[in-house]
């Protein structure tokens, strides 16, 4: 039978991206916001700790397994940032309108050779909410950041991030593309390695 597991996220593209995904490891997946679950403000200091705390949530509030993903975009000439802020860039969680534009205005300067960044996923999973042996995957997908949006695909910063791996943005990626060769993608598939799925 498979195991039930709360996707502990409230962002769609997330969802759209790692559900199927966890369905071929064996789970049957159930979104956070399927079971009235919010939230909680993200107050670590690291990808991990956000994850965890992600994670232990839904668990505390489901009573179920939980997994969850806390990532983000490091940009070199802006010394990592948002890295960890990358979801309220801007100053409201969740804009990412105004954090591609705030992005797009900060780099202003900064010429095409020096705009290399990357983009960081960390996935945990729990058992429970006490869990003290929690599974952690991450990984990582490099690119440089353009200087106008292109693609439509995607969310966050999908449209401004040209992969190094297909010469093309995240945005201008299908589903099922992105599902291959993204820092998601890349976390998933150690997770898969960890748990001998
Ligand atoms: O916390 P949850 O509910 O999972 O959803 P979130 O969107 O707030 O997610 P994070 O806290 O992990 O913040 C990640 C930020 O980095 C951006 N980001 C992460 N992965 C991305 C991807 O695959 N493509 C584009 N942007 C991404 C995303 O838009 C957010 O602004
Ligand atoms: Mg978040």
């Amino acid at each position: 039978m498979k195991q039930k597991i709360v996707l502990a996220t409230g962002n769609k593209g997330k969802v759209k991206e790692m559900s199927d995904v966890l369905a071929d490891f064996g789970f049957e997946v159930v979104a956070q916001t399927e079971l009235g679950i919010e939230s909680p403000e993200e107050t670590g200091l690291t990808f991990v700790e956000n994850a965890l705390l992600k994670a232990r949530h839904a668990a505390k509030l489901s009573g179920l397994p939980a997994i969850a993903d806390d990532s983000g975009l490091s940009v070199d000439a802006l010394n990592g940032a948002p890295g960890l802020y990358s979801a309220r860039y801007a100053g409201v969680d969740g804009d990412d309108a105004a954090n591609r534009q705030k992005l797009l205005r900060e780099l202003a300067t900064v010429s095409a050779e020096k705009r290399q960044a990357k983009f960081v996923s960390c996935i945990v999973l729990l058992q429970h909410e006490t869990d003290p042996t929690p599974v952690i995957a991450e990984g990582e997908c490099h690119g440089s950041i353009i200087f106008a949006e292109k693609g439509e695909n995607g969310f966050g910063y999908d449209s401004l991030f040209l992969s190094d791996d297909t010469g093309c943005t995240f945005a201008e990626l299908e589903t099922v593309e992105k599902k291959k060769i993204s820092h998601r993608a890349r976390a998933l598939k150690v997770l898969k390695a960890k748990l001998g799925a």
